[in-house]
């Protein structure tokens, strides 16, 4: 049984950003004991010595909106609150302590010093924990355990258990303890002796499952033990090892962000390059070496065609939330860099593809846009594009001119039940960029501190939006789907659908935003006549994920799958591997997969839908 999301939550509040490193929060009951688990925003905090940022609000603001207003009675949830922001972008560049050198691949310089992304220039490896499954990670494995797992493709390596089996290097091992990951989750059980071996891979696993470090140990274990060539030196340009893509700039620090403290004194250097930064600093930490490249793909190609970087080298290629990187908005990009630039072809790479969702017209275009991959294996645990049932999913029949109302309730309601902690976070989604602006300012009019990130701030305003939610000063978020994918965001009690997604994988993604590593989290929808394009596959969803489905959402599903204009209906619950149908198999070599009948076909409708590749 799940507990009440009130008192999950509630605990969480009670709970100090001091002492969170002792206490998950927000845990199923079934968890054995409280959490020495430490989430990665609060493990990394800044050193205290970071240079506060210009006060972008004004010193009393409660968003990060320069004279936004508010009311002049102040917030209803107490005290005027200020925001700050750190100065700078990029990289993880110099100062700190140093580093456990540079062997000759172009990493760390001697002259370069290593920051601790741990905050704490006083770990002590010896007193890391051992991996001991003994020990709480403050994750609730059991909440995974039963999910089912299926692989196909050749020779798929065997599963692991224990961090332990796998020979990652000491340095990596010992940065796992610092993470306190005491043992590895289904997704890392199995895709991590996946691509030791060399594999190409397509994994599906859920959101909040650990994905990240799925595809980060591999590769940084791989370049702290490979034999590269020779980079070549003294020129502008750089020659990373592995690139890792992501579609959110967002996204991609946080990327970074976890790349950086597991690759801490390997020798490893990682540096991250998005758009709506200054280009230069990141150019400077690009000269500095690097080995990891993360991105988003509007910013690579600009450093491409300014031959700032190759691609000559490249062994690993990752792309994050993969399906959203091959969707019409990034098809060109994402063709430009894998196919059209100098990066060496499948095989002579190690292509990862990860995401929650797959979508089969996704996975056939992968195999359609030249062999993405060779010889991979599909790895999904649990069902394709699913949903945790570690979300309690809620659905409300709701008037487009009373949302907001329902939306105050739903505010006030989080109050009275004692969650207006400092942590116990919301986040609200809505369709267009405008209406989150005006949905953010009818809050903060109204008393609720909120704040908005979506593509029409600039880089600086959404990263101290972000900032300002993270750290509980201005707890309710008012975003777009520039927010939906990927970010691991510790806390968020609620996601609020005001506005419904118009594809069921958005709708995945948005809510997987609560609910992760094991936490329960609350995810409410608002639904009218405007979404019958979805009601049949949330319905669906719903039922799949053991949530309660109202009567009158069945009753639209029921209408809408005749003439359904959802972009993938049917489809959608049939497919894992789509090499296992038969319109795939027939007039193909395919040796391994044999179809099972049913074959390729769903709903008929194209997958896209213009996603705005002005993200990055
Ligand atoms: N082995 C582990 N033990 C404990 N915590 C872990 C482990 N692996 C990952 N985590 C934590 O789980 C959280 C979710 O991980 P991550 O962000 O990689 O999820 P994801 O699967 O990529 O989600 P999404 O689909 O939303 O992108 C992070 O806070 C991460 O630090």
């Amino acid at each position: 049984m799940r507990s009440s999301w009130a008192d999950a939550v509630e605990n969480s509040a009670g709970e100090s950003l001091d002492n969170a490193g002792t206490s998950g929060g927000n845990e199923r009951p079934s968890a054995a004991a409280r959490s020495a688990y430490v989430p990665p925003h609060l493990r990394n905090r800044p050193p205290v010595s970071e240079p506060p940022a210009p006060s972008v609000g004004g010193p009393h603001s409660f968003n990060d909106r320069p004279g936004s207003g508010g009311p002049t009675s102040g917030s209803r949830w107490g005290g005027g609150r200020t925001e700050y922001g750190r100065q700078g972008y990029g990289g993880g560049g110099g100062g700190g302590r140093g580093s456990g050198g540079w062997r000759g691949r172009g990493g760390w310089g001697g002259k370069d010093r290593e920051v601790n992304p741990f905050g704490n220039d006083d770990v002590d490896a010896d007193a890391e924990p051992a991996f001991n499954e003994q020990e709480n990670s403050g994750i609730n494995f059991d909440a995974y355990e039963d999910i089912p797992v299926e692989t196909s493709g050749g020779n798929v390596p065997p599963p692991v258990n224990t961090f332990a089996e796998i020979d990652l290097g000491d340095a990596l091992n010992l940065n796992i303890r610092r993470c306190k990951y005491v043992k590895p989750t289904p997704v890392q059980r199995h895709a991590i002796p996946i691509s030791l071996a060399g594999r190409d891979l397509m994994a599906c696993a859920q959101t909040g499952s650990g994905k990240t470090a799925a595809f980060c140990f591999p590769i940084i274990s791989g370049i702290m033990k490979g034999n590269f060539p020779q980079r070549p030196r003294g020129v502008r340009t750089v020659f990373p090892l592995a690139l890792i893509l992501s579609p959110t700039r967002e996204l991609s620090v946080q990327i970074h962000e976890e790349a950086r403290k597991f690759s801490y004194q390997t020798g490893v250097r990682v540096v991250v390059a998005y758009g709506g930064a200054p280009i230069n600093q990141q150019l400077r930490e690009l000269e500095r070496g690097v080995d990891i490249l993360v991105a988003t793909p509007g910013r690579l190609v600009d450093l491409l065609e300014r031959a700032k970087v190759s691609l000559q080298m490249i062994r690993y290629l990752a792309l994050d939330e993969a399906d959203r990187m091959l969707d019409m908005g990034f098809e060109p990009q994402i063709r430009k860099i894998v196919e059209q630039m100098d990066m060496p072809p499948p095989g002579e790479r190690q292509t990862m593809l990860f995401s929650a969702t797959f979508p089969k017209e996704i996975q056939v275009k992968v195999r359609m846009a030249s062999d993405f991959l060779s010889n991979y294996i599909f790895l999904a645990v649990g069902r394709v594009g699913s949903s945790t049932d570690l979300i309690v999913q809620r659905v409300e029949y709701v008037h487009e001119n009373d949302k907001r109302s329902y939306l105050m309730d739903l505010i006030h309601a989080q109050r009275a039940n004692g969650v207006q902690g400092k942590h116990a976070l919301t986040l609200v989604f809505v369709e267009t960029k405008k209406g989150a602006d005006s949905l953010e300012h009818w809050l903060c009019m109204n008393g609720f501190p909120a704040t908005t990130i979506h593509g029409d701030r600039t880089q600086q305003e959404r990263e101290t939006a972000l900032r300002s939610f993270k750290s509980g000063n201005t707890p309710i978020l008012v975003a777009t789907d520039v927010a939906a994918r990927g970010l691991d965001i510790p806390h968020v009690a609620h996601v609020i659908n005001f506005d419904l997604p118009n594809d069921i994988d958005d709708y995945v993604h948005r809510i997987g935003r609560t609910g992760r590593a094991g936490k329960s989290g609350l995810a409410t929808a608002f639904f009218n006549e405007n979404n019958m394009s979805l009601a049949k596959s949330l319905a669906e969803l719903m039922k799949e994920a053991n949530q309660e489905v109202p009567d009158w959402l069945t009753r639209f599903a029921g209408r809408a799958s005749f003439g359904n204009k959802g972009r993938r209906g049917g489809g959608r619950f049939g497919g894992r591997d789509f090499r296992r149908d038969s319109s795939y198999n027939r007039g193909n070599n395919s040796g391994d997969y044999h179809g099972g009948g049913g074959g390729y076909g769903g709903s008929g409708g194209s997958y896209g839908g213009g996603y705005p590749s002005a993200w990055d």
